[in-house]
């Protein structure tokens, strides 16, 4: 059975051979960068990633007509640490260009949310202004993982290296990743547990590895529970693109981490 990753996957693969027979885009960065490992680490409370999402295959539209500029903006000013942008356009309505505009409006580290698969979409990523890209580790093997992770090491870009059940937390502890994303949301099933941090989150030692637990957060009760597994930041879609109050939302989320953990 084809899952929904596969068919990401394989439009992804179009997209990178398009990238590479035309390279019209610009491959240089010209802007200072922006540690989203040191921003999440040094904070006494937990960590907001904002994220601009205008749709999902899981949800359909979220907000279509959303201005990325404007709702980035917002999070920021709400007490958002890090804009998180999905770039893909076929499955999430997303664009490159999105990515370049909101980096030109904020100061604050920008996640590129995309299915990074080669070498040229890091390159295009810092090009339009990341700080970090995203590594999903269900997405290829380790090998592949590891050539993204060094890459990106190598032009200073941070990576977000997603995991989701025990054998690719295995991969990522492995590597020494530094930043680990715990996705409650199976990306071939669509299913969100929250319980997938907190089994997870047990086998990572939290000192020095930056943990992150992504998707299905809303309220300040999901925020409490996830502080409890270690995590240090919550990547938070749906919630913020539907929300009517960002900053009493943002409020709602940012508590103060344990005092173990500070
Ligand atoms: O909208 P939510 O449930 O708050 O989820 C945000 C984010 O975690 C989710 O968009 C996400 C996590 N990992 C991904 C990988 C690809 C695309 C999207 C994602």
């Amino acid at each position: 059975m084809t899952t929904i990753l596969d068919d990401i996957l394989k439009e992804k693969e179009k997209e990178v051979q398009r990238l590479k027979e035309n390279p019209q885009e610009e491959l240089e960065s010209y802007y200072s960068f922006h540690s989203l490992y040191e921003a999440f680490m040094n904070s006494d409370k937990l960590s907001v990633i904002g994220e601009v999402k205008r749709a999902s295959p899981s949800k359909g539209d979220i907000d279509a007509e959303v201005n990325p500029v404007e709702q980035a903006k917002s999070y920021v000013n709400a007490g958002a640490k890090a804009i998180s942008v999905l770039t893909d356009t076929p499955f999430f309505k997303g664009t490159m260009d999105d990515l370049a505009q909101i980096r030109e409006a904020v100061e604050v580290p920008i996640l590129c949310k995309d299915f990074i698969i080669d070498r040229v979409q890091i390159k295009r990523a810092k090009a339009h202004g990341a700080d970090v890209i995203l590594l999903i580790a269900s997405a290829m093997p380790k090998e592949k993982l590891l050539d993204l992770y060094n890459e990106a090491k190598a032009n200073h870009v941070e990576v977000l290296f997603e995991v989701h059940n025990e054998d690719e937390l295995q991969i990522a502890l492995s590597m020494g990743v530094d930043i680990i994303g715990i996705n409650n949301r199976n990306l071939k099933t669509f299913e969100v547990n929250p319980e997938v941090t907190e089994k997870l989150a047990k086998q990572i030692r939290t000192s020095d590895t930056l943990l992150i637990s992504e998707s299905g957060i809303r309220t300040t009760e999901d925020a409490e529970r996830v502080t409890r597994t270690g995590a240090k930041g919550i990547l938070v879609g749906e919630t913020l693109m539907k929300s009517k109050n960002i900053k009493k939302t943002v409020d709602e989320l940012v508590v103060p981490l344990m005092s173990d953990q500070v």
